[in-house]
């Protein structure tokens, strides 16, 4: 089975990830962007913000998917896979930026993909007031600097991106604790 766990940054992703991680020690905990040799590399240029266009922004992250389901996922398909972001994001974030239409931001994450896509999510979901909260208590790199009304954004973003993928969804109350959230995943896994 293969699972991400999607939500804007401070969500708490990698937080829930590291205590999956206890619960299901053979699962092959991975993420997006930055899981492979070339990712990492890629990685490091896209949360720069350095990219002018927002295309190949979005064909960066594009490139790190298709190497993270080659390499990744794809020997994977029989393990539990479980990872901190998906296509879901992908398609989110472009999504507001506006350049790409629906459609072909669709048939492109198929071409990375190959189809293979989460057979299920989760959605951390935050409220403005902690979202303001968490990101007051971090160092921002470039994504997180363009602000919380634009992650907000994001986060409604994340469900449209989720039906036109047709990817089976589940929001979870991001402000409830750490523990309450792991198992309220852990129950629907
Ligand atoms: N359920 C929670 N309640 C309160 N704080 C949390 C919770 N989950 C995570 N945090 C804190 O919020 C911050 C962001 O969490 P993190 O897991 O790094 O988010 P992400 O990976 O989504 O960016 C960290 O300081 C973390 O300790
Ligand atoms: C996977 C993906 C991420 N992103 C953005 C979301 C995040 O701001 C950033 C990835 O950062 P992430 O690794 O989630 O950072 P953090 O640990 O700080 O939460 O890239 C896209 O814009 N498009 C994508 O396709």
């Amino acid at each position: 089975m293969y699972i991400a766990i999607e939500g804007i940054d401070t969500a708490g992703k990698s937080t829930q990830i590291s205590e999956l991680k206890k619960i299901y020690p053979d699962a092959v905990i991975t993420k997006e962007p930055g899981a492979t040799e070339v990712g990492k590399e890629i990685r490091n240029i896209v949360l720069s913000a350095r990219a002018k266009s927002k295309k190949a922004e979005f064909l960066l992250f594009l490139a790190d998917r298709a190497e993270h389901i080659k390499e990744v996922v794809k020997p994977n398909l029989e393990n539990m896979i479980i990872s901190d972001r998906s296509a879901i994001s992908g398609v989110a974030y472009a999504l507001i930026q506006g350049k790409i239409d629906e459609k072909e931001l669709v048939s492109l994450n198929d071409f990375a993909t190959d189809k293979i896509y989460p057979n299920k999510v989760f959605l951390l979901k935050l409220t403005k007031e902690e979202l303001e909260f968490r990101l007051s208590q971090k160092k921002l790199d470039g994504i997180e600097l363009r602000g919380v009304e634009y992650l907000l954004s994001i986060q409604e973003s994340i469900i449209t991106a989720a039906k036109l993928l047709n990817i089976k969804l589940i929001e979870v109350d991001a402000t409830k604790s750490i523990k309450e959230i792991t198992d309220e995943i852990i129950e629907s896994i």
